[in-house]
Formats: C-alpha cells, sequence, structure tokens
C-alpha cells in the first residue's frame, strides 16, 4: 500500500535556544532507517523554526505547531499559512487537542484551517481524538469520526494530509492506548475514509498515534497493521526520539 512510516515530533511550547541546539545536534547525530524507511518531521515553536530549519540534518524536516485560517493580515499573535511557506517549512499541525481544549478550535475551525494550509502548499498533520469521558460513553468513533469529516468536508486532496489520532487521555499521562486500542480506532477512521472519501484515499492516508508514545512502547504500537507512525510529545524532547524513529524498521520487516 506504500504508507511510508511517518513520525513526528511535536516539542510543543518547550525548549531555550541552548536545548533546542541540543535536541538538533543528538538528532544530527543520529543513526536511523534512510529516507526511504521513514519521514521524521520536527516541530519546535516557532520562534525556534528559522534556527532548527537550518541546523537539522536535510532527511529530517519542519513543521510549524499551528497557522492561522486564512491569509494573514490583522490578526495579532497569529502566524500565517503564507509565513510558512515563505520560510520553506514543509509542513503544519493543526487541530491538536491542547488547541481544540484550551483555545476552543472547534472541528469546523480545524477543518477550515486544513483546508487553508493545503491550499497555501503546506502538508499538514491534522490531530483528532477523544477525551476519558467520551472513551467512556463509548462514543470514541463518533467523536473522531465528527472530527474527521468536519476536515473530509473542506478538502478533496488527501495526498498532503496525515490524520494523527491523539487520545487526549493519553496525551502528557504515560497512559498509553494499548496496541489494540491504537489498532481498532486506526482501523474505524480507515473505514471511515474508505466509506465516505473513498478507498484510494483509505489505503494511501497515514494515521499515525500519539499519546505516551515512548522509546519503550513504540515497537509493539507499530506492530499493528493501521498504526502508520507516530506523533510524539514529551519522549521527542529526548534522545529516545531515535529509538521511536527506528520503530519504522518494525514495518519494514513486517
Ligand atoms: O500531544 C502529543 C503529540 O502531539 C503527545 O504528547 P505526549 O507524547 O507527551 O503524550
Amino acid at each position: 500500500m506504500g504508507r511510508k512510516f511517518f513520525v513526528g515530533g511535536n516539542w510543543k511550547c518547550n525548549g531555550t535556544t541552548e536545548e533546542v541546539k541540543k535536541i538538533v545536534s543528538t538528532l544530527n547525530a543520529a543513526e536511523v532507517p534512510s529516507q526511504d524507511v521513514v519521514e521524521v518531521v520536527v516541530s519546535p515553536p516557532f520562534v525556534f523554526l528559522p534556527l532548527v530549519k537550518s541546523t537539522l540534518r536535510s532527511d529530517f524536516h519542519v513543521a510549524a505547531q499551528n497557522c492561522w485560517v486564512k491569509k494573514g493580515g490583522a490578526y495579532t499573535g497569529e502566524v500565517s499559512a503564507e509565513m510558512l511557506v515563505n520560510l520553506d517549512i514543509p509542513w503544519v499541525i493543526l487541530g491538536h487537542s491542547e488547541r481544540r481544549a484550551l483555545l476552543n478550535e472547534s472541528n469546523e475551525f480545524v477543518g477550515e484551517k486544513v483546508a487553508y494550509a493545503l491550499a497555501q502548499g503546506l502538508k499538514v498533520i491534522a490531530c483528532i481524538g477523544e477525551t476519558l469521558e467520551q472513551r467512556e460513553a463509548g462514543s470514541t468513533v463518533d467523536i473522531v469520526a465528527a472530527q474527521t469529516k468536519a476536515i473530509a468536508a473542506k478538502i478533496s486532496d488527501w495526498t498532503n494530509v496525515v490524520l494523527a489520532y491523539e487520545p487526549v487521555w493519553a496525551i502528557g499521562t504515560g497512559k498509553v492506548a494499548t496496541p489494540a486500542q491504537a489498532q481498532e480506532v486506526h482501523l474505524e477512521l480507515r473505514k471511515w475514509l474508505q466509506t465516505n472519501v473513498s478507498p484510494e484515499v483509505a489505503a494511501s492516508t497515514r494515521i499515525i498515534y500519539g499519546g505516551s508514545v515512548n522509546g519503550g512502547n513504540c515497537k509493539e504500537l507499530a506492530g499493528q497493521p493501521d498504526v502508520d507512525g507516530f506523533l510524539v510529545g514529551g519522549a521527542s524532547l529526548k534522545p529516545e526520539f531515535i529509538d521511536i524513529i527506528k520503530a519504522a524498521e518494525v514495518k519494514k520487516n513486517a
């Protein structure tokens, strides 16, 4: 099916110039599978994007953690998709649960953002995921389907989209989804894409997992047929991110 393994590192709102330089030099020195096997994207805060972009090895790429929903202008504090393109930043993370929860980003708003960013030529890591309450109420699949639907309603080409399933209860909690729990939701998402978008999009779109992924649990998760990679938070700031990148070997040998 040719879904290349994808490992994203979301640094969130962390880092100083010194820390960023240290992470980059650790990554630059790492021996990892080739670009044919794994696509690696790291996402520093906006202010560090130029530094990371100019010092990071060329087989790894960078992503912003957000961008504005439309063309830039009088939107104090925002960064536009056009600016990211201007800086040659290829990727952007949109719809992260922290922004959905803390900044009230709705499904529709995220859908609009994804569409606008794609239209400007950016590639998008679109995040979805249910809260613990929603999971316990048995509505996980409905929630992630509604989040995906709001994106699907606004776009027609999924080539440059990676869908990141990040259950909110697993983010930053150390409480990782079991491989079976991740696989179950990823499969449901793939079925949703098959029915509501197309079999081709379902087969080719990478669905990655995020939520307390670390060097210890990544291989078993990567062994699941519908887990096409990871979006890593806390562990992406540490050398174990390299072990997570290497989990791509599990797929290669599958
Ligand atoms: O939110 C995440 C990645 O976007 C996951 O964060 P953690 O890996 O720290 O749980």
